[in-house]
């Protein structure tokens, strides 16, 4: 395929974002003081479904053109304040429950009773008065009179008075009168008496009404994402539908003339498209609507195209592959090519340096790299939280935790996040970095990234090390 020439392409307006990039020298216009408190500041904004959830405006004293006048290397951090500026909270819509699962729900949710409404057995036993009980011994049984029996869903008739019972079974409601519960297994039946051998204090084999939920209890607050327990609870106080932030499509496109779909005969040096698989997995889990768009051959006008075709049919684009400095490393130029305003291009983590974002009619374009690791790492520090933002989620960082590190580690001059498996000896959380050979099998094992500092040296086993979980089946 032609090369395009990379000089044509740029945008030269002032104050925006450029393209250009000539053999390697870069110019433009663009950051870099400042920005490092941004992260935190956005975390604090708070968002609306009629409102951008942040402000594209990117305030002056945050940026200031820099000596090569280009926006890259940022640092993670950086990188991410800067893409979650340009991210607006989805609409949002009423949604039955199941259907809601993974959404962030939309307003805070109260409930205006007691949940359960009545007090109610925990036990198959004898509901009582506590203080008849108090004598009673192993030898010294209380004899006490039962009045009727009560099954879960009726209702008692008696009033448990002194030296009554009522028989109950579990999750049935506690007799007027009544104060305890005890076991059928602790008690002996004799005919219509029943005999008690312990002391069994009031409270005991009781759940009190508002046990789950007190009237004006806030059950959910906005932000939250709705999980299979959250779903319980608000069934159990009988919300049959629910108000949620709108769903986000992510479009996926692979770059890479090496690149074949399933199913098609692999040529020399050929692969097949593996990312697309991976990627529309971790969006899916992520509850994001995958809108896969297969491969594109390392040629400008034709990743331009499909990056248009994306932005029609998605609120966010992926794309993988192209973005390191080979000769057909293409996608900035097709973004330019498309039209996009370039963001930044390249991080100074590794894996995942390779990075490129700009934007669009209102849309994001991250363009990740086409190395599996790197593009899961990516997804993992830069993509999930955007698109989480996206999503109307309050929690949208990754989970930063100390480890143990298990073994040396030699570090080298870039920042790493280093794939990782977390496991906990003895109550201790260590870190085991994997450095097997094939990258997607390594992935395979990966439940956690240590954050290896940059600058040469040796990290003892036993030091303290940041990392982060990998939450794959965790969306909080
Ligand atoms: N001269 C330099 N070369 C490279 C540098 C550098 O700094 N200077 N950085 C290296 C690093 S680090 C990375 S990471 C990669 C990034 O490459 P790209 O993001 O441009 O991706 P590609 O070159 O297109 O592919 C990289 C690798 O991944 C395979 N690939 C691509 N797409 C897929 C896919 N959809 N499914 C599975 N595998 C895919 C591709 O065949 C390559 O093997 O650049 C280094 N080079
Ligand atoms: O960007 Mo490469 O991803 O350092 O591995």
């Amino acid at each position: 395929m032609n090369r395009p020439v990379l000089t044509s392409l740029a945008q030269t307006e002032p104050g925006k974002g450029s393209w250009n990039k000539m053999g390697g020298q870069v110019s433009g216009a663009y950051p870099m003081v400042g920005i490092n408190n941004v992260e935190e500041e956005l975390l604090k904004t708070p968002g609306g479904p009629e409102k951008p959830f942040i402000n594209i405006n990117i305030p002056k004293d945050y940026y200031a053109i820099p000596a090569n006048g280009w926006r890259r290397n940022l640092s993670l951090e950086q990188a991410r304040a800067l893409l979650l500026r340009h991210v607006f909270i989805r609409p949002g819509e009423r949604l039955p429950l199941l259907e809601a699962l993974g959404r962030a729900i939309r307003e805070d949710l109260t409930v205006q009773e007691d949940i359960p409404g009545f007090n109610r057995s925990l036990v198959d036993g004898y509901a009582l008065q506590g203080r008849d009980t108090e004598k009673a011994g192993e030898n010294a049984p209380v004899r006490l009179r039962v009045l009727e029996e009560v099954a879960a869903g009726s209702n008692p008739h008696f009033q448990v008075s002194t030296r009554t019972a009522v028989k109950v079974m579990t999750g049935a409601p506690l007799p007027a009168g009544a104060d305890a519960v005890v076991k059928y297994e602790e008690v002996r039946r004799e005919g219509a008496e029943v005999l008690v051998y312990r002391r069994v204090p009031a409270g005991t084999g009781i759940g009190k009404a508002g046990q789950e939920l007190t009237a004006g209890e806030t059950v959910v607050s906005r932000g939250s994402p709705v999980t299979p327990s959250l779903l319980g609870l608000l069934a159990a106080a009988g919300f049959k539908d629910l108000p949620v932030y709108s769903a986000v499509k992510a479009a996926i496109i692979s770059t890479g003339s090496e690149l074949a779909g399933l199913g098609q005969t692999l040529g020399a040096g050929r692969i097949y498209n593996s990312n697309q698989y991976f990627l529309t997995a971790l969006l899916r889990m992520s509850g994001v609507e995958p809108v896969p768009l297969g491969i594109v051959p390392d040629d400008a006008a034709k990743i331009a195209a499909l990056v248009q075709t994306a932005l029609e049919r998605a609120d966010l684009v992926i794309t993988t592959g192209g973005v390191s400095s080979g000769d057909y490393d293409l996608v900035e130029a097709a973004l330019a090519l498309a039209g996009v305003e370039s963001l930044f291009s390249g991080i100074s983590v590794r894996p995942g340096k390779s990075f490129v974002a700009g934007k669009k009619d209102g849309k994001l374009i991250l363009g990740l790299s086409g190395h599996p690791g790197a593009a899961f790492a990516a997804f993992e520090f830069l993509v999930k939280p955007v698109l989480k933002k996206m999503m109307g989620y309050k929690n949208i960082l990754p989970r930063k935790i100390e480890v143990i590190l298990s073994h040396d580690y030699r570090k080298t001059e870039a920042r790493r996040m280093k794939a990782a498996r977390l496991s906990i000896e003895e109550g201790i959380a260590r870190a085991t970095i994997l450095n097997g050979q094939g990258v997607l099998k390594t992935l395979a094992d990966c439940n956690l990234f240590v954050d290896i500092p940059p600058g040469k040296g040796l990290l003892r086993a036993g030091e303290k090390i940041s990392a982060y979980a990998v939450e794959l089946f965790d969306m909080k």
